[in-house]
């Protein structure tokens, strides 16, 4: 450790630039000016903002930087200007500084980061950068050679394939590949796209910088490459700008461009994500003047607007890997890349990952306003139409549902169908994120000393009191913070809490049939591919509490436990649920009567020794 800072180490890795420049040019930057603020306002006025609150981070628009950017731009040929990142020439001063390197490490690493298992082997498809004049091979010697000193940084990759589709293509290829001289053990392979398909390679990912042209051909080509992906490998691509929103309103034919891409992906891929970047994307071409005519703002030459890319992955579990904490990332990164890549970073870091999450509120726009049903879309905030009904008008007391139910919740007021109940305190629920669950359950499992000590109450805890979901693939728990954890399950369909759009008596644990797998209604994992709105609120999506009919003053509340197993322990739910409902005692009654059994024991244990002497 004390050698990684030292500047003889530095020298002797030909290390330049101190990890200082790194935080140099932060990601939000280009966001925190005034001038974007006052953009953001003028383009986000009613009607449009009005599902979807308009989030800054994704229009932010510098014009000053814009223009310093575009003059470094070489004008002999100004198609160069129009790919993202690609405004400095190889002769900038300092490449480091290049927005082409912030795209890159932006594009490169969430995914590499994120994959489980590591990844061992890449395809990098050069798709489509000849036909789109992105001349030069200089460029794309410098492209390739970027995106490729990103990919050797991970320790665990050994083959990159860089898939090329013309000679020329191939040239700039081996040029990139005699200059990277980072490390020597991964093989490079330069490829023509016909000998690819030929041989039967498979890979752990594929990075396409690129969007391909043809349109005709490109569902044979997304299932083409999903077919040459290991089972838990996934797929990035470029997907095109983010526009503003009101250019969205008036150019939609244009902007469901990016959206064609999109469902191309969810039709192929287990799911997708999608985020977007503040890379430099400038338009330079005929595109640009219809943007500038639907607003004078972008009159001004050139346009700049973030970057949009998706992932996509083969296999459902893979997503969960997007939704760890920046210590994760942080630690991810240390483990997996290079010294010298880790230093070499020059906006990605745990941080980074956190902000592209979440994918953008344009995305959950255009997918409401087109193709999300209601129930995908009606979770955008708390509807201020209905009204909450704090704790204090609840309160506890002996359960109504059997004999041997313990405790339960009781109203103390009227409560109006779907209000929402004690909001203020289910935003503040007990969260176990689903590597907690994942290393809970198997210690529980695995070492028996821990199963029946202390921790048992943690067992408790989380799964008598919490309820499973997999949003993200795999499962998390999540507890009601206050005493509305107290609510029991209504049996034979008298749950009297739900989804404002669901009976609660629809599905009973008798009326369900287990060997018919779980009813739709009530699986837990996201299972459209791609719904960015609720993906968007997963956490108000997860704990809310809402009556789903009149409840009297006196009247007991009673949940639905159906679904609070989540989808892996359905089957065990429904079952233990039966034998609550006709009387037998549930995990938590059973886990006191232990503890009283316990303690009993103790305390005779106590009073024969006192009266042995
Ligand atoms: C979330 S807790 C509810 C509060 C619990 N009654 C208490 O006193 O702590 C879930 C536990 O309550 C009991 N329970 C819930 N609903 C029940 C029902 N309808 N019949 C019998 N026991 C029930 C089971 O012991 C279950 O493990």
């Amino acid at each position: 450790m004390g050698k990684k800072w030292s500047p003889y180490f530095k020298h002797q890795l030909g290390w330049m630039n101190g990890p200082m420049n790194r935080t140099q040019f932060p990601l939000r930057d280009a966001y925190d000016t005034p001038d974007s603020l006052q953009f953001v306002r003028e383009i986000n006025t009613p009607p449009f903002h009005r599902r979807i609150p308009m989030n800054p981070s994704w229009i932010g628009h510098n014009q000053t930087t814009i223009n310093e950017e575009y003059k470094t731009c070489t004008s002999e040929d100004e198609a160069i200007c129009d790919i993202t990142g690609a405004s400095y020439s190889s002769q900038s001063s300092n490449p480091q500084l290049s927005p082409r390197k912030q795209f890159h490490e932006m594009l490169v690493h969430p995914l590499l980061l994120n994959l489980d298992p590591e990844p061992e082997s890449v395809a990098l498809v050069m798709w489509n950068y000849h036909n789109q004049r992105t001349q030069g091979y200089t460029t794309l010697r410098i492209e390739m050679f970027s995106l490729m000193n990103e990919i050797s940084k991970y320790k665990s990759v050994n083959k990159v394939f860089i898939v090329v589709e013309d000679s020329h293509s191939t040239r700039s290829c081996h040029a990139a590949i005699a200059q990277n001289r980072l490390r020597h053990n991964v093989f490079f392979h330069c490829i023509h796209v016909v000998d690819f398909e030929r041989q039967t390679i498979t890979v752990d990912t594929v990075i396409l910088p690129n969007w391909p042209q043809n349109k005709d051909e490109l569902d044979s080509e997304l299932e083409f490459w999903h077919n040459r992906l290991s089972p838990h490998g996934a797929l990035v691509a470029l997907l095109g700008a983010t526009y503003p929103l009101q250019y969205i309103m008036e150019q939609r034919e244009i902007v469901n461009e990016r959206w064609h891409r999109i469902e191309q992906l969810n039709k192929t891929f287990a799911r997708i994500i999608d985020y977007d970047i503040p890379a430099f994307f400038y338009h330079t071409s005929n595109r640009h003047q219809l943007i500038s005519s639907s607003h004078p703002k972008f009159s001004q030459t050139p346009s700049m607007f973030p970057v949009n890319i998706a992932v996509a992955f083969k296999s459902l579990d893979g997503v969960a890997h997007w939704r760890k904490n920046e210590a994760h990332y942080n630690l991810a990164l240390r483990n997996r890349l290079t010294m010298n890549g880790i230093d070499d970073l020059l906006v990605f870091d745990g941080a980074s990952m956190l902000t592209i999450q979440n994918p953008p509120s344009h995305s959950a726009w255009f997918f409401c306003e087109g193709y999300g049903s209601d129930s995908d879309c009606d979770f955008h905030g708390y509807d201020p139409e209905f009204p909450n009904i704090p704790m204090t008008d609840l309160y506890v007391g002996k359960s109504n549902a059997g004999e041997h139910a313990g405790r339960g919740v009781f109203a103390n007021v009227d409560i109006p169908a779907f209000s929402n109940i004690g909001l203020e305190t289910t935003t503040q629920s007990i969260h176990f994120e689903w590597m907690t669950t994942e290393l809970h359950r198997n210690m529980m499992e695995e070492t028996p000393e821990y199963a029946v000590g202390k921790a048992q109450i943690v067992h408790v805890y989380a799964e008598a009191y919490g309820y499973a979901s997999s949003p993200f693939g795999k499962q998390q728990e999540t507890v009601m913070s206050h005493f509305l954890t107290f609510v029991n399950h209504g049996c034979n369909g008298t749950s009297n809490l739900g989804e404002r759009d669901v009976d609660p008596s629809l599905h009973t644990e008798w009326s369900v049939e287990i060997q018919y797998g779980i009813p739709e209604d009530l699986i837990t994992k996201l299972t459209v591919p791609y719904n960015p709105s609720a993906d968007r609120d997963v956490v108000r999506h997860s704990t809310n509490c809402v009556a789903a009919r009149d409840i009297q003053k006196g009247e007991e509340l009673y949940d639905n436990y159906m679904n609070f197993g989540g989808d892996e322990y359905f089957e065990e739910m429904v079952l233990s649920l039966r034998d609550e409902c006709s009387g037998t005692l549930g995990l938590v009654e059973q886990y006191q009567s232990q503890s009283k059994l316990a303690e009993m024991n103790r305390e005779n244990e106590g009073l024969s020794h006192r009266l042995q002497c």
